[in-house]
């Protein structure tokens, strides 16, 4: 057994602790995958087996000095379209199941319902300039697939911790992550007490929330004064807790703003901790760009513009900004020369190769019905595409697996769960016989 291989198996059972589940098939399989994937050493790459060989390429369009080479999908509407056969699905089959639960609280015109419609909604920056402000917490489910699934909760900007009538032990007992938003562009003091407040309330009652900070508004900073005021902030920040004796809570501090990509990348963060198969996506990436002479893979929430996981090669935010321009113009284009009435712009079909001039090579290649793979590589080793899509075939097998692990243990969750309600009835409602 290969060394990726027994570090994708360790992953594996890491993430079946995570689930209280080690189901040896899936293993079996994930191994399988692992073991399929072929080292570019390999000779025989124009007749390696190639699972989507293109057949049709219907549009080609000039980007950036370079080919775009598009398929155009044939299947009905658009994102909501529903699951087709043979699509992978990773819509959650459990709707019972109780989804990780993320906070956006700070001061009030902070810019958190501005971050919520821009990342979830797709709303244009300046069209935040005329959202209300929030006078009550509004909950949203985002489900886009199984790995990106759980519930934000936008807070108004005042919450009084000690109105009786709010139930903060309920809310924080469910909670994931608690985003805090701080208005660079105001005065923080005020902000940071408010942030000391929140995280020390929310801690004594669940010490497992990941506590995230997001300093926005950063456009209107110089880049200098965005490090000073980073480093002011996480400062305090800390002095505070450690005055109040909780120096072991960890902050986690990004810079943000709604008008470039950096709202985008800090959420993609955020939302990573709560996948528990974290761990098992990125070994997968590690192994499918090592054997495919890829210089970096990004796994993709498609309509959100998150990205669930990448390789453990460090990520720099030009490289992030691209890949979303990139998923941008595929989805686009088949907007646009999509046959009209017979097409949705993302589906299985979709795939896309962007030459840039710096002879590096975009790939983009539909993984789920939500995820897209976005890989960069280098133009000599694109040459051996045949290898890169086959690689491709077996980590979307891999994918497949590690989802299929995880409907396992929801659903003997959910058949535990009834037995328990039926025995738990059956002591209640009907009175015992004795024997
Ligand atoms: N320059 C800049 N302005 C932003 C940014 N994000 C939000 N804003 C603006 O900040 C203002 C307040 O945004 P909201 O999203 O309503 O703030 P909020 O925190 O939800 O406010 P409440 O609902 O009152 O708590 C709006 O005019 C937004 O356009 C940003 O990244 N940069």
């Amino acid at each position: 057994m290969c060394r990726s291989v027994r570090h994708l198996r360790r992953a594996l059972q890491r993430m079946a602790s995570h689930t209280d589940d080690a189901n040896p098939e899936a293993l079996a399989a994930i191994e399988d995958a692992g073991t399929c994937l072929q080292s570019p050493s390999i000779k025989d790459v124009g007749g390696c087996h190639q699972p989507h060989r293109p057949s049709a390429f219907l549009k080609t369009t000039e980007y950036h000095q370079s080919i775009v080479t598009l398929r155009v999908p044939k299947n009905p509407p658009f994102y909501l379209a529903r699951p087709h056969h043979n699509i992978l699905d990773f819509t959650d089959p459990f709707s019972t199941e109780v989804k990780p639960r993320i906070l956006l609280m700070g001061l009030r015109r902070s810019g958190k319902s501005s971050i919520q419609k821009v990342v979830f909604h797709k709303m244009s920056p300046n069209e935040t300039l005329f959202l209300e402000s929030t006078n009550k917490i509004c909950r949203e489910d985002v489900s886009n697939s199984s790995f990106v699934n759980f519930q934000i909760w936008d807070f108004p900007g005042q919450i009084d911790f000690f109105d009786p009538t709010f139930d903060y032990e309920m809310i924080f007992r469910g909670t994931g992550a608690l985003i805090f938003v701080i208005d660079s562009q105001d005065d923080y003091m005020e902000a940071l007490s408010r942030l000391h407040l929140t995280v020390t309330s929310a801690y004594k009652v669940n010490p497992d929330i990941n506590f995230e900070v997001f300093i926005h508004k950063v456009d209107g900073l110089s880049d200098d004064h965005k490090i000073e005021t980073q480093r002011d902030i996480h400062q305090r920040a800390n002095d505070n807790l450690a005055d109040a004796g909780l120096e072991k809570i960890h902050l986690s501090i990004y810079l943000t703003s709604i008008y470039d990509h950096s709202i985008f990348e800090a959420f993609s963060k955020v939302v990573q901790k709560l996948i528990p198969q974290l761990p098992t996506l990125e070994n997968l990436l590690n192994i499918f760009i090592s054997n495919s002479g890829i210089e970096k893979a990004f796994l993709f929430d498609v309509v959100s513009k998150i990205y669930i996981a990448t390789d453990s090669t460090p990520v720099d935010m030009q490289t992030y900004e691209l890949c979303c321009d990139m998923i941008d113009v595929v989805i686009d284009i088949s907007c646009i020369y999509g046959l009209e009435g017979a097409g949705t712009p993302y589906d299985k079909e979709s795939l896309a190769i962007i030459r840039l001039n710096n002879t590096t090579v975009l790939y983009l290649k539909e993984v789920t019905k939500f995820l897209a793979l976005v890989c960069f590589v280098r133009e000599e080793s694109f040459e051996r595409k045949g290898l890169v899509d086959y690689n491709f075939h077996c980590f979307r097998k891999a994918i497949q697996e590690v989802f299929d692990v995880r409907v396992k243990v929801l659903r003997s969750r959910k058949h535990l769960n009834q037995i328990r309600n039926s025995r738990l009835a059956a002591i209640n409602g009907k009175p015992r016989v004795p024997a």
